[in-house]
């Protein structure tokens, strides 16, 4: 049974609550009474008895394996067990004799995982800080795998016992294992990890890092709850928070440990006079009321928005990026845009406060010039008249589209709204259109996620060629911004494509599965008009990133991109997150990955380098990074991604 199917989740995004059990050879029945009785929905369960040695067995011996593949069908042996390999293993210990036998036991125990279908066995922690023996066997045998997952066992604190004395205890980073054992498996698509939670947790900065990485389990120990009122356990707020966190991150919690609080019996169990022949109560599972409280906790949470709710399988999913100017948009394109409705109100607070600017009450029956450059379907056409309808003005528009598809529509509009005195329709490029008067103000939305990528720059040029010397143009100026990301779904997803060019391109992607590391910082800033006499599109920035002392050292898997619009004046339009526009959701961030991940400890600085390059008849972004080492250029001469003009 599910935690629960919340109104405002899909039904995909149930989430489920598993068991870790000890060694018990008779499966059917350990299922019965974890999943049955217990009501969890899987159970986490060695496979094979710990007390079982290679080197010790008799030359005929059979393998104490827990039962036949037979106890149970296929689909319940993938749904509902999850193989938790000997704990003992240990393939980087000083004693030969060990590391022989955790070799053969390792992969004796994943052939017999991969053989039943589980979908995925749960590794135990590497035993010391040196962990290249265990991670070349599970290399080796990664590359033979069939679907299933391996989930390294991670403590999310580790107390290094042999390092402490009688007055300091020395946390060891266990971000640090993962990060060794993931390079040396090549960041390994089926490796991922399962976190250990105890009673402490690290810093909220140092927490974050996780959720780039490849959690795919949480494993809560009993010990990590506290007692309420009433005798029950429940957790600490961070913890409450950091589970809620593993919920929005489809992680799955396992409950581990002993029970360690005594539970009063609920009278209710009592009245029903429920005893067995003995007389005695019947079973009721020891580690129920953990399961009820992680329940309880799921069901808490708040729907998420319909606009969430609707973007869901967008989630960490990598789209290339439009091209507005050398392609033609379709209508679901322009539908999905229109339906932003946040977007059409922050232009019509700019136009209407431009108007009010530039014509004075006493001249209001003077006509404004209008022009919107790239209108689409006339979502900005109707925008600028109710600007002038609010402010008493009075407009000339002409609506400039080059895509024949969409003036089809914008004429039909026209014509329907009775717009034909105000609005004259031009079928062109705006780069080569000879306007026959010049605009008062000029309108476009020709943003990108990461602002200048869809060329705004370049078309509203051509533009400026018919706006007046003292018109407006809005959007005034739009910066880009980036911002260090480990995102190692994004990165494998990336990687998977076995290409450079699928490393050298910019994705636009619903950000999910991330850590942002640092603040943003801004890149390139366009502004309009721009009348400079050495003017020009090609840009370049050096930024200097610093990751908080109290992260701990991080992968940096790539770069996310956003963009902040000044429309006029005060009104803006963006998404970067500390200033993004609220309930907007036409643009998604942009995704710059990078060749090779790059690890930054804290406190020391990360130094990238963007370009944006322009030629005659595309324009492209190169990208580096200089330290803490130097990454190749990506995407030299736009060799691999560029934007047509
Ligand atoms: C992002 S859409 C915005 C459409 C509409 N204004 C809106 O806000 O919903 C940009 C529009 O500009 C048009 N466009 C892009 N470059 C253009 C150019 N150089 N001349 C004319 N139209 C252009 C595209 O065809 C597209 O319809």
């Amino acid at each position: 049974m599910p935690l629960g199917e919340k109104a405002g989740f899909e039904k995909s995004q149930s989430r489920y609550c598993g068991v870790e059990t000890e060694f018990n050879d008779d499966i059917p029945q350990l299922l019965n009474f974890n999943l049955s009785t217990g009501s969890f929905d899987f159970v986490v369960a060695p496979l094979m008895n710990p007390t079982y040695r290679p080197s010790l067995l008799e030359k005929d011996g059979v393998l104490p394996f827990a039962a036949s593949d037979l106890v149970l069908s296929p689909s319940q042996w993938s749904s509902h067990v999850v193989g938790k390999l000997s704990s003992w293993i240990d393939l980087d210990s000083e004693d030969e004799a060990l590391r022989i036998d955790s070799e053969t036991t390792l992969k004796q125990e994943i052939a017999w995982a991969n053989h039943l279908s589980v979908q995925a066995c749960i590794l135990p922690p590497p035993k010391g800080a040196s962990c290249a023996n265990y991670a070349r066997c599970v290399n080796q045998i990664l590359q033979g795998l069939n679907n299933m997952q391996l989930w390294l066992r991670i403590p999310l604190v580790k107390t290094d016992d042999d390092a402490m004395d009688a007055n300091s205890t020395s946390f060891i980073d266990s971000w640090e294992l993962w990060n060794s054992f993931r390079l040396l498996c090549e960041h390994h698509g089926q490796l991922s990890i399962a976190l250990d939670i105890l009673s402490s947790l690290p810093s909220v900065n140092s927490l974050g890092r996780w959720f780039g990485e490849t959690v795919a389990a949480a494993i809560i120990n009993t010990d990590s709850f506290l007692t309420n009122g009433r005798g029950y356990p429940c957790l600490s707020k961070r913890h409450q928070k950091l589970i809620t966190g593993f919920f929005n991150h489809s992680i799955q919690i396992v409950i581990s440990g002993k029970p360690a609080h005594s539970i009063p019996r609920p009278s209710s169990d009592l009245a029903a006079n429920n005893f067995d022949n003995n007389g005695e109560s019947p079973q009721r599972h020891p580690l129920r009321p953990y399961l009820d409280y992680v329940g309880f906790l799921f069901q808490r949470m708040d729907p998420l928005p319909e606009q969430e709710r609707f973007e869901l399988g967008y989630r960490d999913f990598l789209q290339s990026p439009l091209q507005p100017l050398m392609d033609n948009l379709e209508a679901q394109t322009y539908e999905t845009f229109e339906r932003d409705s946040m977007k059409y109100i922050q232009y019509q607070r700019a136009i209407s406060k431009a108007l009010l600017d530039r014509v004075p009450d006493d001249k209001a029956s003077a006509t404004t010039v209008l022009m919107v450059v790239g209108a689409g379907r006339g979502p900005l056409v109707r925008a600028s008249l109710q600007a002038a309808e609010e402010t008493g003005r009075k407009l000339k528009i002409y609506a400039v589209e080059k895509n024949p598809n969409a003036v089809v529509t914008l004429h039909s509009l026209v014509k329907l709204e009775g717009w034909e005195d105000i609005v004259t329709i031009i079928s062109c490029d705006m780069r080569f259109w000879d306007a026959p008067e010049k605009a008062d103000i000029l309108v476009s939305e020709l943003l990108g996620s990461f602002g200048d990528n869809e060329l705004s720059p370049e078309c509203l040029d051509g533009a400026q060629r018919f706006l007046k010397q003292d018109g407006i143009s809005i959007p005034s100026s739009y910066t880009s911004f980036i911002q260090p990301l480990t995102a190692a779904k994004l990165y494998n997803d990336v990687k998977s494509h076995k290409d450079l060019v699928h490393f050298e391109t910019a994705y636009v992607v619903k950000m999910h599965n991330i850590a942002r590391l640092t603040p943003s910082q801004p890149v390139f800033t366009f502004t309009h008009p721009d009348y400079s006499t050495k003017k020009s599109n090609q840009r370049y920035k050096r930024l200097q990133f610093e990751i908080p002392s109290d992260t701990g050292s991080a992968m940096v898997h790539g770069f996310a991109g956003y963009f902040d619009a000044e429309l006029y004046k005060d009104v803006h339009l963006g998404i970067e997150p500390s200033i993004a526009t609220p309930n907007m959701f036409s643009w998604f961030a942009i995704f710059f990955p990078l060749r090779t991940p790059v690890c930054v400890k804290s406190g020391s600085p990360l130094e990238v380098h963007f370009w944006r390059c322009c030629g005659s008849s595309k324009v492209w972004y190169e990208w580096c990074v200089a330290s803490p080492n130097a990454s190749a250029i990506h995407n030299s001469n736009g060799r691999s991604y560029w934007v047509g003009l």
